[in-house]
């Protein structure tokens, strides 16, 4: 569906996006993880044809990047861009010209997008009346109402409460059900842990690591990571080495991976004459994934 090969592009002399390789395929959930200025909104205005890369290819369906490869794309940026005094309707009425949708389906391309969202009793009311989440809904219906091929929701639940997190997740899991194919931008690895078969992670316009969750977990040869809050943390690290089992420091946090996934009197046992105030024990998540992708490279 989307594929770029070897994407470059600089401002001045510096790298924005070096090398960048990336492909979905139809009906999957892409993820595209990176802090700040990792090259997320680079990468999406130049598949939007709104910014030339120096160097690469991208394609869409097979189609080089081009004015007609518009229609093939929706987009939700992060700012909503709606306007608030207008209804729903009102806003996907006038996105739907925009798109240049032919009178004749127009209106029921609107009611079917404003049922997609779960939005059709609200078409009439001002996007302002609206929760935060409604209105990002509606933001995403405007992505949705000429019926693109790819959708690209750029941070869509950032600034959100956890319930209208939850709705924004649920409907990118019914898109995903209707088979459409999603690039998502999130700081929120949970986020991308419960949505996206196919994660990239992005750092300095490289994509460093890529794969579905269960292979990015083989990045880490661990069963399982074990945090210990102890007065003894040189003494706890100096034991572990012993035994060959890695330590990292997660925040605050000593933590040690695990080969194994052993019963909790026996992590103890590994631990002789160390006070332990407190263990906790965790399957190996993105988190841990992203952090000794991005620290080691
Ligand atoms: N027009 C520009 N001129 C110069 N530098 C730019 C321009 N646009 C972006 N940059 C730089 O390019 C780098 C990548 O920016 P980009 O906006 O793609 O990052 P991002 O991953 O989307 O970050 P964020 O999560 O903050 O949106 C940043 O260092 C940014 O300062």
């Amino acid at each position: 569906m989307l594929k770029i090969k070897n994407l470059n592009k600089s401002y001045g002399n510096r790298k924005v996006l070096q090398n960048l390789n990336l492909e979905i395929n139809p009906g999957e959930v892409y993820g595209l993880l990176g802090a700040n200025g990792a090259g997320k909104t680079t990468t999406i205005n130049i598949i939007c044809n709104l910014l030339k890369a120096d160097q690469g290819e991208i394609t869409i369906n097979n189609l080089p990047v081009s004015e007609a490869t518009k229609k093939l794309i929706g987009i939700a940026p992060q700012e909503n861009l709606l306007y608030k005094t207008l209804s729903c309707q009102e806003n996907l009425k006038f996105f739907a010209d925009i798109y240049g949708l032919d009178q004749s389906t127009r209106q029921k391309q609107i009611t079917d997008t404003l049922t997609a969202v779960n939005l059709l009793d609200r078409a009439k009311s001002p996007v302002e009346t609206l929760s935060g989440g409604m209105q990002r809904r509606v933001n995403i219906a405007v992505a949705l109402v000429h019926q693109p091929k790819l959708v690209i929701l750029d941070e869509p639940t950032t600034g959100l409460d956890i319930e209208a997190r939850y709705e924004i997740w649920e409907l990118i899991r019914q898109l995903q059900n209707q088979g459409m194919t999603i690039l998502l931008t999130t700081h929120l690895l949970d986020e991308a842990e419960r949505l996206c078969n196919k994660i990239g992670i992005l750092k300095n316009g490289q994509i460093l690591a890529e794969g579905s969750l269960e292979e990015l977990q083989k990045l880490i040869p661990a069963q399982e990571i074990v945090v210990l809050k102890t007065p003894q943390p040189e003494e706890a690290i100096a034991l572990a080495q012993e035994y060959g089992f890695t330590h990292r420091y997660y925040g605050n946090d000593l933590a040690f991976w695990l080969p194994e996934v052993w019963d909790l009197k026996d992590i103890i046992a590994k631990f002789p004459g160390i006070s332990i105030d407190a263990i906790s024990r965790q399957p190996v998540r993105l988190e841990h994934i992203y952090l000794e992708v991005t620290n080691h490279n």
